[in-house]
C-alpha cells in the first residue's frame, strides 16, 4: 500500500535521517520509536505530504503522494500531535466542522465516535471546559468515523489514561484486521499481544527496521 523509497530529511543543515526506505502493507502496524528529537514528527509530516523530504519520494498505490494530493488526503488520516480541536467549539461542533472539510470522515458517526472515546454527555461542553485528556479523545473520535484505510497517529496516547489506551489499542489492531495499515509515533510500550513493526530512528542519521 505504501512505500517509502530513499527518504532523507534535513532540517536547519542536520541531517535528521538518511536514505530511509520501507514498505507498509494491508493489515500492518508500524510503531516509529526513539530519542527525543531523532525525527519521528519529521518523518510522520513527510508521509503526510506537511513537510518536503530533502530526498526520496513516498508512494501510495505505486502513485507518488506529490503527484495525486487529492486521492491520498481521501485514503489517509492524520492525527498529529496537537489535537486540532478548537477550544470555543463543544466536541460535537469540533467534529461537524472536521467531516465537513474532510471527506472521509462521516457525520453521522459523530454520536456513536463520541460514545466509544467515552465522551457521551459531554457533547455541548465547549472544549475549553474538557481536561487534556478529553481533549485528545474528542480528536481520537476521528478514528470512529474515518473510512480512510491509511491512519497516520503522531503520538496519540498523549494525555490518554489506562483505560483509553486499551480502547485506541484495540481500535488500532481492529482497523489492521480489516484490511487498513497504520503507522503510529509513541514511547508507550505496546503489549507483546498486539501485531506490529517496528522502525528505530536512532538519533544519528541511521534506522533500524523490523
Ligand atoms: N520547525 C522546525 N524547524 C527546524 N528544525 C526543526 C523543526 N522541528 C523540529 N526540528 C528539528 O528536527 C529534529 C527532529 O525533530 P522531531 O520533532 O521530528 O523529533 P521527534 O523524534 O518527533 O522528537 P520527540 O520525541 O521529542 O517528539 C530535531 O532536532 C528538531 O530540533
Amino acid at each position: 500500500m505504501l512505500q517509502v523509497v530513499g527518504l532523507s530529511c534535513e532540517r536547519d543543515d542536520h541531517d535528521i535521517f538518511h536514505n530511509l526506505s520501507f514498505s507498509l502493507q494491508s493489515g500492518e502496524i508500524l510503531q516509529i520509536d526513539g530519542p527525543n528529537g531523532a525525527g519521528k514528527t519529521s518523518l510522520i509530516r513527510i508521509l503526510s505530504g506537511l513537510l518536503q523530504s530533502s530526498e526520496g519520494g513516498v508512494y501510495w498505490q505505486g502513485e507518488d503522494i506529490a503527484e495525486d494530493r487529492s486521492a491520498y488526503n481521501k485514503a489517509m488520516l492524520y492525527l498529529g500531535h496537537c489535537t486540532g480541536i478548537n477550544p470555543s467549539l463543544t466536541p460535537l461542533e469540533n467534529l461537524q466542522w472536521l467531516a465537513a472539510i474532510h471527506t472521509h470522515l462521516d457525520s453521522t458517526l459523530i454520536p456513536s465516535a463520541l460514545k466509544s472515546v467515552a465522551l457521551e454527555g459531554y457533547e455541548d461542553v465547549p472544549c475549553h471546559q474538557l481536561s487534556a485528556g478529553q481533549n485528545r479523545r474528542v480528536s481520537l473520535a476521528r478514528l470512529y468515523m474515518s473510512c480512510a484505510t491509511f491512519w497516520l497517529l503522531d503520538e496519540p496516547f498523549t494525555a490518554i489514561d489506562r483505560q483509553g489506551v486499551g480502547m485506541l489499542e484495540s481500535q488500532m489492531q481492529r482497523h489492521a484486521s480489516r484490511g487498513g495499515c497504520v503507522i503510529l509515533t509513541t514511547h508507550h510500550v505496546l503489549p507483546e499481544s498486539m501485531c506490529r513493526r517496528t522502525l528505530s530512528l536512532r538519533g544519528n542519521g541511521s534506522y533500524v527496521i523490523n
